[in-house]
């Protein structure tokens, strides 16, 4: 109801994504700023308004330092519009850190890129491979949440440049029926994974592609497909052959990203492989 609304003061908008304007909010009772993505749902149809709730299901129970987290949501029905209240990361996002830096010719230091691409498979490791206990049977399901649009502009930073993962308006949650069909691809076609050009079977696998493709681009300051067709792009994807990163960058960090982007899934490492590489294995002790 718009009351609760009434604790917030609405602040400039940061832009709009899957489903919505997303505000900066201004919480009355403590000043604190939030970010508000302001969903009409009025021209929804009926599966996109049951995407939605499923959207809200999965981030309001994903609590994890490197997934940006949601606070509430409220609904108001007068005027067909859901709100969903989330942490404000005022770092920005990676895309900008990137044009940023390709602006300027300079380089991201190694030690940086290490140290988003930990947080990154442990926000991955948590929807991957994350367990949902039921609070009353304290029953453990598995999480299996796919982001499926992991890209710069979905990876936020916040003051204390933490990595946060956002915008799951694509992600999906695979229960048994929807683990044997094949999940329609939506997304950005820079990062689509290859499995997802032939067959669109998009799996845990498909978000390791994507990590590979954003570690890669914060190397070399562009992604590691580029084409002026989609053909094209799809062509060169297929081939999954990409140029060795920058010289100053090391033979390890090469080497993940070259097994994270492997046409075969199966020899893409998983989050669990990537959490066992000592280079990642050291910042993430860091981190806990
Ligand atoms: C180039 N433009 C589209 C980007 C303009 C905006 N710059 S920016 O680099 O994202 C930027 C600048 C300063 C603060 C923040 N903080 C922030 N942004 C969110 O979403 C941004 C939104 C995501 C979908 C696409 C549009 C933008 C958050 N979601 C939950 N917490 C959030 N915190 C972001």
């Amino acid at each position: 109801d718009p009351l609760q609304l009434d604790g917030y003061e609405s602040l400039e908008s940061i832009g709009s994504g899957s489903y919505g304007l997303i505000r900066k909010v201004k919480r009355k009772e403590d000043g604190k700023i939030l970010a508000r993505k302001e969903i009409d749902y009025r021209k929804m149809s009926t599966k996109e308004k049951e995407q939605l709730v499923s959207e809200v299901n999965i981030l309001k129970d994903l609590k994890h330092p490197n997934i940006v987290e949601f606070l509430e949501r409220v609904i108001d029905r007068e005027n067909c519009f859901i709100y969903i209240l989330m942490e404000y990361c005022e770092g920005g996002d990676l895309a900008s850190v990137i044009r940023r830096h390709k602006e300027l010719l300079v380089h991201i230091g190694e030690e940086f890129i290490w140290s988003i691409m930990t947080q990154l498979v442990l926000a991955l490791h948590e929807c991957h491979c994350g367990m949902v206990i039921n609070p009353d049977t304290k029953q453990a399901t598995p999480r299996l949440i796919l982001h499926r649009d992991l890209k710069p502009d979905n990876v936020f930073l916040d003051a204390k440049k933490n990595v946060k993962l956002g915008d799951f308006g694509l992600s999906r949650s695979l229960t048994n029926s929807q683990r044997t069909f094949a999940q329609t691809y939506v997304g950005t076609p820079f990062y689509m994974s290859p499995e997802l050009i032939s067959d669109s079977l998009y799996d845990t696998k498909s978000d390791i592609w994507s990590l590979g493709c954003v570690v890669f681009e914060m190397c070399a300051l562009e992604p590691p497909f580029l084409a002026d067709t989609q053909e094209e792009l799809s062509a060169k994807i297929k081939l999954g052959r990409i140029p060795m990163l920058p010289p100053q960058y090391s033979q390890e960090l090469n080497n993940v990203v070259r097994a994270m982007i492997q046409v075969n899934p199966r020899k893409r490492p998983s989050t669990g492989d990537l959490l066992a590489n000592p280079r990642i294995k050291i910042i993430s002790m860091q981190l806990e």
